[in-house]
């Protein structure tokens, strides 16, 4: 296992860091610490678990107790569909924060997308090729750097959609903090869920091994009423175990804020073992080594479109391999001239770039009224009233009224327009 921490480059990226805060594009850090991975790959992590994933679709009044026929006291679809997203959820956690950090790797900057990149792919599940599940990511923009994302299955009649715009500083003690605007939906059979993004830190950057840990709070809130507020913890906080987590699930959000006896409380590690309150025992809840991982389906570099990933940075993904610093900089060089021209001649000629498949949508000027039935963004604007939570361009999961929500007054955010899939003709999963 290479220990970097006492490489002349990393103590002077260090140096360089504490003064660091803002966009985390602007850094120049040593080879060893580059991913030849851009960032908008990321997004694939919230369909890793299709089997979960796709069970949330499946339960309904007839099956439902055959989900969690351990927890006794579960007696509705409902419920065991909110129990059925917590599971898939956790899993997503363990994708989206450790999957980089397995055995003695650990975290690195990934690439930033360039605007309009695009990162599409599949899970070919075993049914019909309607089963597959669909992945569409694209950065609809660079300053400041933002990913949209849409995951569906027709088979089944579910999909999630959202985005994410990071914002990192480092700490006076070189922990590199990220908060996340954005959250993401999910759909499926006539419920919908908001699902807010965590806040989270990279420890162990001193040393040159980074890994994430997750902090504070985040909430799902379901159409049906019901929401987990999700509570994160990690090693060092009161000395607890790394990656753990305390969900509770109430019937609403009144009972939340009056912190009333949750429905069931789920405790443990997202990135491991976690357990239920069932009436006054305690009993395995899920254990995410137990789960398949699915892996993505995407097409050779040879059959991509110039503005897919990794086809756009594959020069660059071979240098950073090569851990050749010269050739590095000379070919991301190119490819943000390339990207700088690009911009140049849209405002040149007042043609300013077009998302492909998302779009802008203004919830405080275009008065999106809440409703559960509407589309997307009418669900948003009603799961988010249902849960007390902001829907303005502030930290994911701030409550109404917070400090951040009075000071913000802009309500901008992206939502996947299926039309515009559907006519697309150069792209193919
Ligand atoms: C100055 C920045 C720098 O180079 O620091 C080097 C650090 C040692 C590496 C920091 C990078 O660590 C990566 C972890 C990335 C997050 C992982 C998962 C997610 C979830 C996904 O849904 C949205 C994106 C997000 C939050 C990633 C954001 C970027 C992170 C923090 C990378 C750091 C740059």
């Amino acid at each position: 296992m290479t220990d970097y921490s006492e490489t002349t480059s990393w103590t002077s990226f260090l140096k360089s860091v504490s003064s660091f805060s803002g966009d985390l594009s602007a850094f120049t850090a040593p080879p060893f610490i580059l991913s030849p991975v851009s960032l908008s790959e990321f997004s694939q992590y919230w369909g890793t678990y299709q089997d979960l994933f796709l069970a949330i679709a499946q339960i309904n009044k007839h099956n439902h107790e055959a989900f969690f026929p351990q927890i006794r006291s579960v007696k509705s679809p409902n419920v065991t569909r909110m129990l059925a997203v917590l599971q898939w959820y956790l899993a997503t956690l363990k994708c989206q924060y450790t999957s980089r950090t397995q055995g003695d790797r650990f975290e690195k900057k990934p690439l930033n997308p360039f605007l309009g990149e695009l990162f599409v792919g599949k899970w070919e599940n075993d049914g019909s090729k309607k089963d597959d599940t669909i992945l569409l990511t694209e950065q609809v923009s660079h300053h400041p750097p933002v990913n949209a994302f849409s995951i569906f299955n027709e088979d089944h009649n579910i999909r999630i959609q959202g985005y994410t715009q990071i914002k990192s500083s480092f700490s006076k003690t070189l922990k590199l903090n990220i908060r996340q605007n954005g959250h993401a939906i999910l759909e499926t059979n006539g419920h919908s869920f908001l699902i807010t993004l965590p806040a989270l830190h990279l420890e162990g950057i001193i040393v040159a091994r980074p890994y994430v840990e997750l902090e504070d709070s985040s909430y799902i809130q379901s159409s049906d009423g019901m929401i987990w507020k999700i509570d994160y913890s990690g090693k060092g906080y009161f000395s607890g175990q790394k990656n753990s987590f305390s969900a509770y699930l109430y019937k609403n959000t009144a009972a939340m804020e009056k912190r009333d006896k949750p429905l069931f409380t789920v405790s443990g590690q997202w990135s491991g073992v976690s357990t239920i309150t069932d009436g006054n025992k305690e009993v395995l809840f899920s254990d995410v080594s137990k789960y398949k991982p699915h892996s993505l389906r995407v097409k050779p570099i040879s059959e991509q479109h110039c503005l897919e990933s990794r086809k756009a940075w594959d020069d660059v993904a071979r240098a950073i391999e090569l851990g050749d610093m010269k050739l590095i900089s000379q070919t991301k060089s190119k490819l943000e001239n390339e990207q700088r021209q690009l911009r140049k001649k849209e405002e040149a000629g007042n043609t300013p770039w077009q998302n492909r498949w998302f779009e802008k949508i203004d919830i405080i000027e275009e008065q999106i009224q809440p409703d559960l039935n509407g589309n997307t963004y009418n669900k948003l604007v009603a799961l988010s009233k249902m849960a007390g939570l902001s829907t303005k361009n502030i930290q994911s999961g701030q409550k109404l009224g917070s400090r951040e929500h009075r000071k913000c007054n802009t309500a901008l955010h992206w939502a996947f327009i299926q039309d515009k899939w559907l006519q697309e003709e150069d792209i193919k999963v």
